[in-house]
């Protein structure tokens, strides 16, 4: 394993008496793409800001290439930054917002001009060098924000929450755009999301957080499949929690989840049955709630089964409210959880 680039260790923060932050260690490679998860409130931009500088941890150190830079003031840092809010200056247009940062720099104006139009072609927006802010969409601003962020060469960058603000077809196609810089530039990086689909396709690896402490720490893949705890497998994904039961056939004998992707169904077979209560239409899926019936309701009781089906299979199947269906829960695809961790509905 490579040395830690950007070390967080030990980190706790409190707010008189409240903890916003308890035990946070992360240690964090070159170029390494890092999503902080969790729901509002669970301490990520208090991270963020105590890694840029802008809030002191009340213990613990943050280094960065084995330097300890917990005391340095955030222009001391060498970071980039990028807000949900975009924060350009007004007043001034795209380049000039670029060349902002690099006044203080010792460069020739010259200098100062190759790098503006160098980082405002990486997020393609050269031809739009001379607009204000308000002459950009929500998308190019935020674009602009990103070239400002790197125009200063930082080591690394911190973006909190950068496409919050965006509807949903300029979000993916800026999340693609972030990802693709990232890469060119080679740059470290960790960004605050709530949103865990930005996270799993974003990151190289997430760190989910709740109620101030780190409650997993792994790649999208990992985390989604592997989740070690009720509340990673909830907050990432869909999942069915299903309560204790006597064993029965290839259901295990502890608690268990599956999510709904994972549970098979036919329209015949010898294994559980349930019946369809409602569909779904998804566009490229079904999402299908079923009612456990006879023997998988002996095990489940009423608890409903959240299942989703390709509209390919659903057609094949004839699916339709009130329908029986065969229910089948492959066992490599359960996951289990320790009784302490279990959270019944
Ligand atoms: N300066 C402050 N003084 C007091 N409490 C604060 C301060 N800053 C943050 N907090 C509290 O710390 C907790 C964590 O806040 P933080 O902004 O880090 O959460 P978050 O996970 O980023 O949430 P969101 O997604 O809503 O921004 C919250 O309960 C917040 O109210």
């Amino acid at each position: 394993m490579p040395e830690a680039y950007l070390s967080i260790q030990g980190v706790n923060k409190t707010f008189d008496s409240f903890t916003a932050l308890r035990e946070i260690n992360i240690d964090i490679k070159k170029n390494e793409f890092i999503c902080l998860l969790g729901p509002s409130g669970c301490g990520k931009t208090t991270l963020l800001r105590i890694i840029a500088g802008l809030e002191k941890p009340t213990r613990g150190r943050i280094t960065v290439g084995g330097k300890d830079i917990t005391d340095l003031p955030p222009s001391k840092r060498n970071f980039g930054m990028v807000f949900q809010s975009y924060a350009l200056f007004p007043n001034l247009t795209a380049a000039q917002n670029l060349a902002y940062g690099l006044q203080g720099r010792k460069l020739t104006k010259k200098e100062i001009s190759d790098k503006v139009n160098e980082a405002l072609s990486l997020v393609d927006l050269l031809h739009l060098k001379e607009r204000y802010p308000a002459q950009l969409s929500g998308g190019q601003q935020q674009r602009v924000a990103l070239a400002r962020a790197v125009v200063l060469s930082p080591d690394f960058l911190l973006l909190d929450e950068p496409l919050s603000a965006l509807d949903a077809k300029v979000r993916t196609k800026l999340r693609e755009e972030i990802c693709s810089l990232q890469e060119k530039l080679g740059i470290t990086t960790i960004m605050v999301t709530h949103d865990q689909e930005e996270a799993l396709t974003m990151a190289d690896r997430i760190v989910v957080m709740n109620n101030a402490e780190i409650m997993q720490v792994g790649s999208p893949q990992q985390v989604y499949d592997q989740p070690e705890s009720p509340f990673v497998a909830d907050f990432i994904g869909s999942i069915n929690f299903l309560a204790y039961g006597p064993r029965k056939g290839n259901l295990p004998l502890t608690n268990f989840a599956v999510r709904p992707e994972h549970i098979r169904i036919s329209s015949s077979g010898s294994g559980y049955q349930a019946v369809v209560k409602h569909m779904e239409f998804r566009g490229p899926f079904y999402r299908l709630i079923l009612q456990p019936i006879r023997e998988l309701k002996d095990l489940l009781g009423n608890q409903l089964l959240s299942v989703d089906v390709s509209a390919q299979h659903a057609h094949k199947l004839n699916l339709m409210k009130f329908a029986e269906v065969s229910v089948e829960f492959p066992q490599d695809r359960v996951i289990t959880f320790t009784p302490d961790d279990v959270v019944t509905a």
